[in-house]
């Protein structure tokens, strides 16, 4: 396209192959992430019509959501289900040349938390994974999509995607966060202010000074949740934190090739004039720390709030789904957020279980104890994060104060391992989604910050950390 671009534009014109004239285009794919549960019909696919992996060295195989999180998992999975799933994707990257990190190697962790660590992901990339999630990505400056497992297979046989471009949309932050609000509470109200649909048919950029504020970690969280605001992905332009986050790890590129790369990925920012089809814009110093109260992230409050009254909603529809969400989640209109108290903690995911998260927690729990009535975990997000963080003593701050410290996965983020809530169990979760069910049968799910989880933990209840 000509005239001034957006960030999306420039990546999208960077890796189109084909246009068709009804708009549908062959996009190349630099990056292919793949776990264990949206691949093995796309790897037997491909053995049904004797094709290969076009590029394996562009594809990375890691088991995240299956893996149980206890320390004994070196000798075995026990639930059969998960063992053959997680069995299956080791026999397909081996059978088909691609690198593959199991759960006994230290690389091993949530395959979006795993893609940068690697330097596997970088600005300007096109990436893709069968997993809502990818959108992680977007916080180096790279179009990343989840997509669906017949997707999957047809990335892995042509390292082409079928794709429409999406609409552009700006959600720009502007202002300085006050302290203890974070980048999840900036998305958790960036999805309150927009809505689970808000972001449909677009791809959403975020800017603004709160959002060049944070740290790489803090934009993944971001880019993260995009999806939860209904966006086809999240960008964020890549700066100096990016480029320094970037190097020296592993798969980035080195030396001469580095330089050469720098050089491209200064140009990935949106052109002055560029059209955005929608735009947003929060003012972060306004912003509390969020908690959410229903069953669906847009369901948000601040934590010096109360419940909601759905009676207040005029819509019929959204009234009475309102009404249900309270009922599900066993609350009253009115009740002080700070009131509401909780019987799991669960701290991880690949929202909110990197090191910066963990140090996070570490800072509001060291030298407390768990409240009595509160059962709390804590997942790094991957194996590297977990020998950062002993390596750091967090570890024994975590122990010391009652939590279980656990072993790389998904855990409780979804109820696909052993961890899970038990019916109208009440949990404070790091994690991205609430939905009825997400963490357990009838399992309740109050979606906050990892400073709110920890404080949460140590109180029994909810806590404003501004008050801390
Ligand atoms: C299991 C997987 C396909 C799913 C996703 O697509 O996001 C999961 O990671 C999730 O978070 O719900
Ligand atoms: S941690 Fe949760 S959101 Fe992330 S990939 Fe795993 S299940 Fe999905």
């Amino acid at each position: 396209m000509t005239g001034p671009r957006t960030l999306y534009d420039k990546i999208w014109d960077d890796h189109l192959v084909h246009q068709a004239d009804d708009g549908t285009c062959l996009l190349y794919i630099d990056r292919h992430l793949v776990h264990e549960v949206t691949s093995p019909q796309a790897f037997e696919g491909l053995r049904l019509s004797n094709r290969t992996v076009r590029a394996p060295e562009k594809t990375l195989a890691v088991v995240d959501h299956n893996v149980p999180t206890s320390p004994d998992r070196h000798l075995g999975i026990k639930n059969e289900e998960s063992r053959i799933q997680v069995e299956a994707l080791a026999k397909n990257a081996a059978d088909f040349g691609v690198e593959y990190y199991s759960e006994n190697d230290k690389r091993q962790g949530i395959v979006h938390i795993v893609g940068p660590e690697q330097g596997f992901t970088l600005p300007g990339m096109t990436i893709v994974c069968g997993d809502s999630h990818t959108s992680t990505h977007g916080a180096f400056g790279a179009l990343a999509h989840g997509i669906g497992t017949s997707e999957v297979e047809h990335v892995l046989a042509t390292q082409t995607l079928i794709q429409k471009k999406a609409k552009n949309m700006l959600v720009r932050v502007d202002g300085v966060a006050p302290a203890g609000v974070t980048a999840k509470d900036i998305i958790l109200a960036v999805i309150g202010e927009i809505g689970t649909a808000g972001g449909n048919g677009h791809v959403i950029e975020f800017a603004g000074e709160a959002i060049e504020a944070l740290s790489m970690e803090g934009r993944m969280t971001i880019c993260n949740m995009t999806i939860e605001g209904g966006a086809r992905a999240g960008l964020i332009a890549p700066d100096q934190k990016t480029f320094d986050y970037i190097t020296g790890k592993p798969r980035a590129p080195k030396g001469a090739a580095l330089d050469m790369a720098l050089d491209y990925w200064k140009t990935l920012q949106t052109d002055e004039g560029a059209h955005y089809d929608k735009v947003v814009v929060l003012n972060a110093a306004d912003l509390p720390p969020i908690v959410s109260w229903g069953s669906s992230p847009e369901d948000v409050i601040s934590v010096d709030g109360v419940v909601p009254n759905p009676d207040d909603i005029k819509d019929a529809n959204a009234r009475t789904s309102k009404w249900r969400a309270l009922e599900y989640m066993g609350l009253k209109p009115g009740t002080k957020i700070t009131d509401i108290t909780l019987d799991r903690v669960f701290i991880g995911s690949c929202t909110n279980g990197r090191i910066e998260d963990l140090r996070a927690v570490a800072k509001v729990v060291e030298g407390k104890k768990v409240a009595s009535t509160v059962d709390a975990m804590i997942v790094p997000g991957s194996g590297l994060v977990k020998e950062m963080a002993e390596a750091e003593g967090l570890d024994k701050i975590f122990i010391d104060a009652g939590f279980d410290w656990r072993e790389p996965g998904c855990s409780m983020c979804l109820a696909m391992n052993d961890d899970r809530l038990k019916p109208e169990e009440r949990c404070a979760s790091t994690s991205n989604r609430n939905f009825e069910g997400r963490q357990g049968f009838k399992g309740r799910t109050h979606l906050v910050s990892p400073a709110m989880a920890a404080a949460a933990a140590i109180a029994g209840h909810f806590v404003d950390i501004r008050t801390l």
